[in-house]
């Protein structure tokens, strides 16, 4: 379990602190890029753990909001307005905000094309974005009760870990909407910063048995590579 030493873990005991600290965090790491290159790319999955987090910290008046560029982790293949897109839960969470990131800065998926374009297409604006500025500053992330990460499900396949392209399109029978689109580990795992959000026990579990089981490696366990790059900050909540 060494190689994990340098995870930094917060614990809270209340959803309302919870959410304060995890908002209070990603604000801190956001404020910390934009003082060091003069910018933030921030990173957010979706699921249901992070929506009032993303609320919070979109209100905040302590971020400078037009130097940051926002993108998400993954995405569910469905239209935008879809109760399950995780660009609808950004739109009723963090960009609800009364002063939001511009619309220049989003860089999200355009579901409208067929599967492979539109993979092909996120990708392309994501290289783009990284070749520009570098590589993503924070990622937000979080653990379903199989172990995946973003959207890459177990066992992964071969391409969520290739370095380009940079998006891969997975599939699940396990869970809400079988297509997804999905950032590959290589570029997960190249972010300065990863935060991990947990609420609730059964993800405390589900960490546990991770670590209890790390010699099964990261196909089984795709937040393993993530926590070996050492940047890594769980924030949980029991
Ligand atoms: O869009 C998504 O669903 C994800 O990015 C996914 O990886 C999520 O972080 C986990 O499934 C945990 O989801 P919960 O917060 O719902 O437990």
């Amino acid at each position: 379990m060494s190689q994990y030493q340098h995870t930094r873990i917060k614990h809270t005991n209340a959803p309302a602190a919870f959410v304060t600290e995890s908002a209070q965090l990603l604000i801190k790491l956001i404020n910390d890029a934009i003082a060091a290159r003069g910018r933030c790319l921030l990173g957010l999955s979706g699921g249901s753990t992070p929506g009032p987090i993303y609320t919070a910290l979109g209100t905040s008046s302590e971020v400078q909001w037009d130097k940051v560029f926002l993108f998400l982790v993954d995405e569910r293949y469905i239209a935008k307005e879809d109760k399950n897109a995780n660009h609808n839960m950004l739109l009723n969470t963090i960009l609800k905000a009364e002063k939001p990131i511009p619309e220049a800065n989003r860089i999200l998926l355009n579901t409208t094309l067929p599967i492979a374009e539109c993979v092909a297409d996120y990708g392309a604006r994501l290289q783009k974005l990284f070749h520009e500025y570098g590589p993503a500053d924070v990622l937000t992330l979080g653990m379903g009760p199989d172990g995946h990460i973003a959207s890459l499900f177990p066992p992964v396949v071969p391409a969520g870990f290739q370095a380009e392209p940079l998006t891969v399109n997975t599939q699940t029978e396990q869970f809400a909407v079988r297509e997804r689109v999905s950032l590959t580990l290589p570029v997960i795992q190249a972010a300065r910063a990863h935060v991990f959000f947990f609420n609730g026990a059964d993800k405390e579990q589900i960490w546990n048995t991770m670590l209890e089981h790390s010699s099964e490696g990261a196909t089984r366990w795709p937040a393993l590579p993530v926590l070996e790059q050492g940047r890594t900050t769980v924030v949980f909540n029991t």
